[in-house]
């Protein structure tokens, strides 16, 4: 056993280099397009595609960027066939939360450590975890009211991160469960913050010192975990080596579980909440998944049956594409390119728009629908074009939880819809914010009825 050796250089400065030649609109200095990207992303996209092509000009934040439209942009990009496009570099602003995350690393040593970290993905460990996760939903769908309105989408997220402190890290006693979620709510936030520098008191330095806590948290937790094991992610990460041999170091440990937490949480709350929004308001659909549910017996999610869950699985992925939890991201170009005859130098930094993508209308018809059926064999809407539905990503640094995030999404929804009817109000019906995660701003009132055979866990 080798402790890998990849040390990371400190982020070399990139040229900022004159795009003046890339079509853009015109708008003033610092402010550029922030006002109506932050209201209306997917509007600006489409608004801004039309007017200059898939390929333009824009500034937010006061930092230009380069956005390239469409599915074929998707695979130049994530696919890097020339590794030119850092993520390293092109998600720099967030480096004081997250460097040393996968995500934040690139080429040879991305792969080195993504190559650990795949030992905490291995079936028989994503089994063990399914069986964490069935008893610790069941205790917290215990406490939630019946025939009475919930604001939803708090209550999942809550659940979320009292599941996420029992299947991630194994933790239990509760004011534990409470500072390491009180931390990791100002990590989540300091990914919004307008200020980028942690300055004290503003969202990036609550971010920061919250990063700080947290790592001493999990500094303690190393030590034990090495010594007695266990089920939960974080053992699993402590433990975890490629097939040479080789593992990471306690930093390393600190800095990948630091990413992960953030990585694995707000995305899997965004979609399970879309599936609830979505079920709440067709019953006709909410009934074809309970049933679907309910065939497979009344216990909950065996492993061996995640793939006889068909239509909830089309909802799942309509819920992904039709509100993603990850709409947009960004890279650095690393060497002078060109793409659809534009050129793109050393320095650029490009977007790449995984979410608006999954709205445009010539893939997806009537893209605002949420239909299920876009799946079938007979439409399979989603295969016109490999990056047509991509909320995963692609390339080196696809989403390395996918599977995860289906087992943990798919075990809430069976036991969900074994115990309650979920219905919502018309005039409940929510607006949504898009970014950075999509979530309804009504809070999405829900009403949970337990079903006639629907009973608490012993
Ligand atoms: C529905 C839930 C999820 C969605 C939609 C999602 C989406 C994504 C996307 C789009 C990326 C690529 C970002 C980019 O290239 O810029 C990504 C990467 C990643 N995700 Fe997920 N994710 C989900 C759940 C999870 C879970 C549950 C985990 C861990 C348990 C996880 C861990 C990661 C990691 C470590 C990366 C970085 C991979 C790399 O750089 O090699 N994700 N995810």
């Amino acid at each position: 056993m080798t402790v890998l050796d990849t040390p990371t250089a400190p982020l070399e400065r990139l040229p900022r280099p004159d795009l003046s030649h890339i079509p853009g609109p015109r708008t003033l200095p610092f402010l550029g397009k922030t006002i109506s990207f932050g209201m209306n992303p997917y509007g600006t996209y489409f608004d801004q595609v039309a007017r200059f092509g898939n390929v333009f000009r824009m500034t937010v934040f006061g930092d230009t960027w380069v956005v390239l439209a469409g599915p074929d942009a998707l695979a130049e990009v994530y696919l890097n066939r020339e590794a030119i496009y850092s993520a390293q570099h092109g998600l720099k602003a967030f480096a004081p939360i997250f460097s040393g995350g996968l995500l934040h690393r690139d080429d040879l040593d991305h792969r080195a450590h993504r190559r650990v970290m795949q030992a905490a993905f291995r079936a028989p460990v994503l089994k063990n975890y399914l069986t964490l996760m069935n008893g610790e939903i069941a205790r917290l769908l215990d406490k939630w009211p019946n025939n009475s309105k919930m604001q939803f989408a708090p209550a999942v997220k809550e659940l979320t991160l009292r599941l996420g402190a029992h299947v991630f890290m194994g933790v239990t006693d509760q004011a534990e469960v409470g500072r390491i979620n009180a931390a990791f709510i100002d990590e989540v936030a300091a990914t919004s913050a307008l200020v980028r520098k942690p300055i004290p008191f503003t969202k990036m330095g609550k971010g920061v010192a919250a990063r700080k806590a947290l790592s001493d948290d999990f500094r303690r937790l190393i030590a034990a975990r090495k010594v007695n094991g266990g089920d939960d992610f974080f053992s699993q990460l402590c433990i975890a080596e490629d097939e040479d041999g080789q593992v990471w170091s306690d930093q390393d440990i600190i800095d990948h579980f630091n990413f992960l937490l953030v990585a694995a949480h707000d995305a899997v709350t965004g979609a399970v909440t879309t599936m609830v929004w979505a079920l709440a308001q067709d019953k006709y659909l909410q009934e074809g998944v309970r049933a679907e549910i309910l065939r497979l017996g009344t216990g909950p999610l065996a492993y061996e049956d995640l793939d006889k869950l068909d239509l909830t699985d089309r909802v799942y992925r309509e819920a992904l594409r039709r509100f993603t939890p990850s709409a947009f991201t960004a890279r650095a170009v690393m060497a002078d390119t060109e793409w659809e005859r534009h050129r793109l130098p050393r320095g650029t930094n490009v977007v790449i728009c995984p979410g608006p993508v999954m709205m445009t209308p010539e893939l997806f018809p009537e893209p605002e629908r949420f239909d299920p059926d876009r799946y079938l064999p007979d439409r399979a809407e989603d295969q016109q074009h490999k990056f047509a539905w991509s909320p995963f990503g692609g390339g080196a640094h696809k989403c390395i939880g996918m599977h995860f995030a289906s087992i943990q999404v798919k075990a809430f929804m069976v036991q969900l819809l074994q115990r309650f009817s979920l219905e919502m109000d018309v005039a409940d019906r929510p607006k949504w914010r898009e970014i950075p995660t999509p979530l309804p701003t009504n809070g999405l009132p829900v009403t949970l009825r337990l079903r006639q055979s629907a009973q608490k866990t012993p």
